[in-house]
């Protein structure tokens, strides 16, 4: 009997990447991406040049632009941008499967988690978190990748498990959403402060000190919205933060790079096709956090680099200026 056929919505590095995973066991995946082009290129010569260049796609990944096309599937990874996630699944035809989000951010409009969009684009779908720390072009090549699968009951992780789990990509049960998403969404605002620091030339020792003063902010402001202690110290929220905050294959980082050398983020985004979700994360983080009285000083100052209010070297001095506090 062959095996259920699964879809992936995002035809970027990552949605291609997963898509390129879930193959892997011989099972039908439809694949839809918002480019013709891409979509051109993925069912005629099996690659996806301008997002996950170098690779040779499984042939029994078929993309499409009609999100009909998937629409019927017992499950969809969901792996947009997170500011395009919500009219991307707008569009999505009514359906029972299994929605897995994917992406990393924060609504800029709405202050939003992702779970919070899609409940509300496509009403009465079950959904799920898959977050955790997973360079694209890693996991298209088959490298060892584990992450927090994150779902709304043992029972919706009985059923996705099974259709997601590959001797090389290994999901852990979660039922903590919130977390799971607050970890990747915050990550991606500390790994361009991480950058900075590399731009700057401050030493390990400082990207040290940020990783784990950023992870006391991810934590404060995960667990002032529900999220779970072990969830942030897990591979979605750690585990996904020292990964980011490390590597030159994060977009984030390298923008934060940039920064740190004096560059403009408009444009260093400018120059881009791809997404670096950071970016838009850091200003409606910074929003939330302030409402509801969560101090993230770090984040504070990724959205004054951002918005071109201060120099990076000022920006760390100032950081480096606080009060002295407890740890
Ligand atoms: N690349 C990676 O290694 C990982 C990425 N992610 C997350 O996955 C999500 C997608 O990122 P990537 O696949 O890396 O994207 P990407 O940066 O490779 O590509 C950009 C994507 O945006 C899409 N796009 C552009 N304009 C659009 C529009 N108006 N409407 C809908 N889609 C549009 C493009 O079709 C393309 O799929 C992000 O939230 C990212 O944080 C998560 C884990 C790993
Ligand atoms: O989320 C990622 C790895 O887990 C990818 O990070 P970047 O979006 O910074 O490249």
């Amino acid at each position: 009997m062959s095996k259920q056929a699964v879809g992936v919505i995002g035809g970027g590095a990552w949605g291609t990447a997963l898509a390129q995973m879930l193959a892997s066991d011989g099972r039908a995946v439809r694949l839809w991406a918002f480019e013709a082009p891409v979509v051109e290129e993925v069912n005629a010569q099996h690659r996806n040049t301008p997002y996950l260049a170098g690779i040779d796609l499984n042939p029994g990944i078929r993309a499409t632009t009609d999100l009909a096309d998937l629409a019927d599937l017992p499950m969809l990874l969901v792996v947009t941008p997170a500011q395009h996630m919500r009219r991307v699944l707008a569009g999505l035809p009514q359906g029972e499967g299994d929605l897995v989000l994917c992406c990393k951010g924060i609504e800029e409009a709405t202050g939003e988690l992702m779970v919070d969009a899609a409940r509300a684009a496509a009403p009465g779908r079950p959904l799920a978190v898959l977050s955790g720390p997973t360079f694209a072009h890693e996991v298209a090549n088959g490298q060892p990748t584990a992450v927090t699968l994150a779902c709304e009951s043992e029972a919706q992780w009985d059923r996705i498990a099974p259709l997601i789990w590959r001797p090389a990509f290994r999901p852990y049960f979660s039922t903590d959403i919130i977390g799971a998403e607050i970890g990747g969404a915050v990550k991606n605002v500390l790994a361009i402060a991480c950058g900075v620091v590399e731009g700057l030339r401050l030493g390990q020792n400082a990207r040290a000190a940020l990783i784990a003063r950023g992870f006391a902010e991810m934590t404060r402001f995960g667990l002032a919205c529900g999220a779970q202690a072990e969830t942030l110290s897990g591979l979605s929220g750690l585990g996904d933060l020292v990964l980011t905050c490390s590597s030159m294959s994060s977009r984030n980082f390298s923008l934060g790079k940039a920064l740190g050398e004096g560059r403009k983020a408009a444009d260093v985004l400018a120059d881009r096709a791809t997404v670096a979700e950071g970016a838009f994360t850091a200003p409606v983080l910074q929003r939330v956090a302030k409402a509801r009285g969560v101090a993230m000083p770090i984040v504070d100052t990724v959205c004054a680099l951002l918005a071109g209010q201060v120099a990076a070297g000022d920006a760390v001095a100032a950081l480096l200026a606080r009060p002295l506090t407890a740890e």
